[in-house]
């Protein structure tokens, strides 16, 4: 039931990351035998019956595609797509196994497409994502050039799936890209890191002024930050804090202006603080699909006036701020 991450270890070793092998393996050996979720066991059993498959192409550039339809008999196909279903809800994708599409609740290509062209060059370059979720944007940092794309994530059935989807990738690619069982506050500050993403995570937590400053204590000097949000209207004083839900999701906290935003950064330590995109969530990038057959965006909002929440609060307003660490 374990899943094995000795190779990351031994990847690691030689690189940067060298100093995380103090923490790192003793807090996902106590996760492997303290807080495996109900349902691992079967999760578990279902990866390790996945078919065998090599890819004979690979494209991270424009799409994350393991494979085409003629690398796998027809009865694998039907197998892998049966087992795949297993680890629904999909949530973030979409992703391309052997001709067989995986469609996820979310267009996470449309959000790496708004944050693209405002990276610093990803070439040779050491990447964390803090809340990657099933890890689909490290493909995509991986297809931009990164030597390693790290992802941490607590979502047990993310793991899966980026583990599914990681099975399928060449062995060249397997080992530079890997997603970590941890939340942020598992991190010790490695100040090691090129890039750092964290995209969808700060609403979410508690003390986003702690989190910022975690954000910042993993990257090196003049290291980017690239940060995606819900944002609201307003000036550098403008905070929404929901009463409770927020288009029904739960934990969500702090929702502050782009103004206030760059003011939280300037005083966690951050330069060259930029707003390089402002997007309203649509209903086709967040919809219910075939892998992911839950309520979405469109039961979250008010039927009467899209631009509010079904709690009367701004529609879902996204910012993505890039930033290096000073
Ligand atoms: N303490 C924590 N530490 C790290 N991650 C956490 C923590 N708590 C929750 N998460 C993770 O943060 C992710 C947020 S989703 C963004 C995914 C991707 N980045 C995207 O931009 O599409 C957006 C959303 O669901 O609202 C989930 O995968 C959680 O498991």
């Amino acid at each position: 039931m374990m899943i094995d991450y000795s190779n990351f270890y031994a990847r690691i070793a030689h690189s940067p990351l060298r100093d995380w092998l103090q923490t790192l393996p003793k807090q996902v050996a106590d996760w492997q035998q303290q807080q495996l979720h109900g349902d691992f066991g079967q999760w578990a059993k279902t990866l390790r019956l996945l078919p065998e498959v090599e890819p004979s192409e690979v494209d991270l550039q424009n799409r994350v595609k393991f494979g085409v339809e003629s690398d796998i008999q027809p009865g694998d196909a039907a197998k892998l797509q049966g087992l795949l279903q297993q680890f629904k809800p999909w949530r973030k994708g979409p992703f391309d196994l052997f001709g067989m599409s995986i469609d996820t609740e979310w267009r996470s290509d449309w959000k790496w497409d708004r944050v693209a062209p405002h990276l610093d060059s990803l070439q040779d370059r050491h990447v964390l994502d803090i809340g990657c979720g099933s890890g689909y944007h490290l493909w995509r940092m991986k297809g931009a050039g990164a030597k390693m794309a790290v992802g941490i994530d607590p979502g047990q059935l993310f793991i899966m799936q980026f583990k599914a989807i990681q099975k399928y990738a060449p062995q060249a690619i397997t080992n530079d890209v890997e997603l970590l069982p941890l939340g942020v506050d598992d991190l010790p500050k490695l100040q090691v890191f090129d890039t750092v993403f964290s995209m969808g995570v700060l609403y979410h937590r508690r003390s986003p002024i702690e989190f910022l400053t975690q954000c910042r204590d993993q990257l090196r000097k003049d290291g980017q930050l690239v940060l995606e949000t819900l944002v609201i209207q307003g000036d550098e004083y403008s905070v929404l804090m929901p009463e409770d839900r927020y288009a029904q999701m739960r934990n969500v906290w702090f929702l502050p202006s782009t103004a206030a935003l760059c003011l939280w950064l300037r005083r966690c330590g951050f330069k060259d603080i930029q707003v390089v995109d402002l997007n309203r969530t649509s209903v086709e990038e967040q919809r219910a699909t075939a892998w992911m057959e839950n309520q979405s965006l469109v039961d979250f909002l008010d039927p009467k006036d899209t631009s509010k929440t079904i709690e009367g609060y701004p529609a879902p307003l996204r910012a993505v701020i890039t930033a290096r660490r000073i």
